[in-house]
C-alpha cells in the first residue's frame, strides 16, 4: 500500500439547510498530517492528509460550531492526531480513542485530560485485525464512569454481538447504526432488528449517519435512507447524535457532497426540537455535560 487516497469533495456545496446555534458534528475524523503523525503499519487505506485546518474549514462552512473526532482505524491505536485536533480547536472539539486493551490507568486519564470522552471498539474485519472481546470488556470497566463506548459493526453480526454489548459496562452509541439494509425500509428486517437492540437497554444511543455508505447503491439524494431512518430519529429521539463522518475514509469510489449530507438532517429529523436534541442536547450530554 502506498498510493495516498483522497475521500473528500474538494469544493463541498454549502446547505440549504442551517443548523441550530451550537450544533455538534459528533463523528468525524482527521488524517495526519502525515509527516507530524505517521499512519500505523496496520492501517487498511492510506489517506492524503486531512488534518483539523481543513476540518474545522469545513464545520465552519457547513454552520457548525464543535466537531467530535473520532480516532479512525489508518491511525491504529496511537491517538497522537485525534489529541492534536482536539488540542488546536479552542476547546471546540473533543474526541473518542481507540486504544490498546492494555493500556494503564495513567494513559487513559491522560486521554481524559486530552479531550476525549470515549472509546470506540471496531468489528468490521475490512479495517480491523482482531478485536478481542474479552479484553474490550476490561479495559471497558476501567474507563472513566462518564466515558462511553462506541462499537462500530455490520448488520449481518448483530446477533453475535448481542452478548456482549449487554455485558457493556457504560453508555454505549452504535456507528452507523449497525450498518442496516436501509433498502429494506423503515420495518425490515435490519431495522426491527436494530430496535430490539435499542430496545434491550436504555442506553444503546446511535448515529443515523452515513446516508452515503448505507445507501451507496442509490447514491445522492440517498432517499432510502431518509425513509427508513427517519421513524428511528423520531422514536429514539433522546439516544441520537450526528456527524458528517468527514473525510469519508474508503468512500473515495463515491465521494459525498458534505453540503448535501447536512441537507439530510431536516429529512430524519424534521422539527426544531428534534434537530436540537439531535445536534446539540444529546451530544453535549456526551461531550460537554459540564456545559449543560
Ligand atoms: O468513518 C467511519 O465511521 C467508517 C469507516 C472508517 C472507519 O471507521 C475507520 O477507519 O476507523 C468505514 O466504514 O470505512
Amino acid at each position: 500500500m502506498s498510493e495516498r487516497i483522497i475521500s473528500w469533495h474538494g469544493n463541498p456545496s454549502r446547505p440549504t439547510y442551517t443548523p441550530p446555534p451550537g450544533a455538534i458534528d459528533a463523528h468525524c475524523h482527521v488524517f495526519g498530517p502525515m509527516a507530524q503523525f505517521p499512519f500505523s503499519p496496520k492501517a487498511k487505506y492510506l489517506p492524503e492528509d486531512a488534518g483539523p485546518d481543513k476540518l474545522f474549514a469545513l464545520r465552519d462552512h457547513l454552520g457548525f460550531s464543535r466537531n467530535v473526532i473520532v480516532q479512525a482505524s489508518c491511525h491504529g491505536t496511537n491517538n497522537a492526531a485525534t489529541l492534536n485536533g482536539i488540542a488546536v480547536s479552542g476547546g471546540k472539539a473533543r474526541g473518542v480513542a481507540v486504544v490498546d486493551p492494555a493500556i494503564s490507568d495513567e494513559e487513559i486519564a491522560a486521554l481524559h485530560q486530552g479531550g476525549m470522552r470515549g472509546i470506540r471498539f471496531n468489528f468490521l474485519k475490512r479495517l480491523v485485525d482482531d478485536a478481542p472481546k474479552d479484553k474490550f470488556l476490561e479495559v471497558a470497566h476501567r474507563l472513566p464512569k462518564d466515558w462511553h463506548i462506541v462499537i462500530y459493526f455490520e448488520a449481518d453480526i448483530l446477533e453475535e454481538m448481542r452478548p456482549f454489548i449487554a455485558a457493556l459496562p457504560r453508555l454505549v452509541v452504535v456507528d452507523h447504526m449497525g450498518r442496516p439494509d436501509v433498502t429494506q425500509g423503515p420495518d425490515g428486517p435490519d431495522m426491527k432488528a436494530f430496535r430490539s437492540l435499542l430496545d434491550s437497554r436504555d442506553d444503546i444511543w446511535f448515529k443515523p449517519t452515513c446516508p452515503d455508505r448505507l445507501d451507496l447503491a442509490a447514491g445522492d439524494p440517498w432517499n432510502n435512507f431518509a425513509d427508513a431512518v427517519a421513524p428511528l430519529v423520531a422514536d429514539y429521539s433522546d439516544r441520537c447524535i450526528w456527524g458528517t463522518d468527514w473525510p469519508h475514509p474508503n468512500m473515495e469510489k463515491a465521494i459525498p457532497d458534505d453540503g448535501h449530507i447536512v441537507d439530510m438532517i431536516p429529512r430524519i429529523a424534521p422539527t426544531a426540537e428534534l434537530q436540537q436534541k439531535l445536534l446539540v442536547t444529546n451530544p453535549m450530554r456526551l461531550y460537554w455535560p459540564e456545559e449543560l
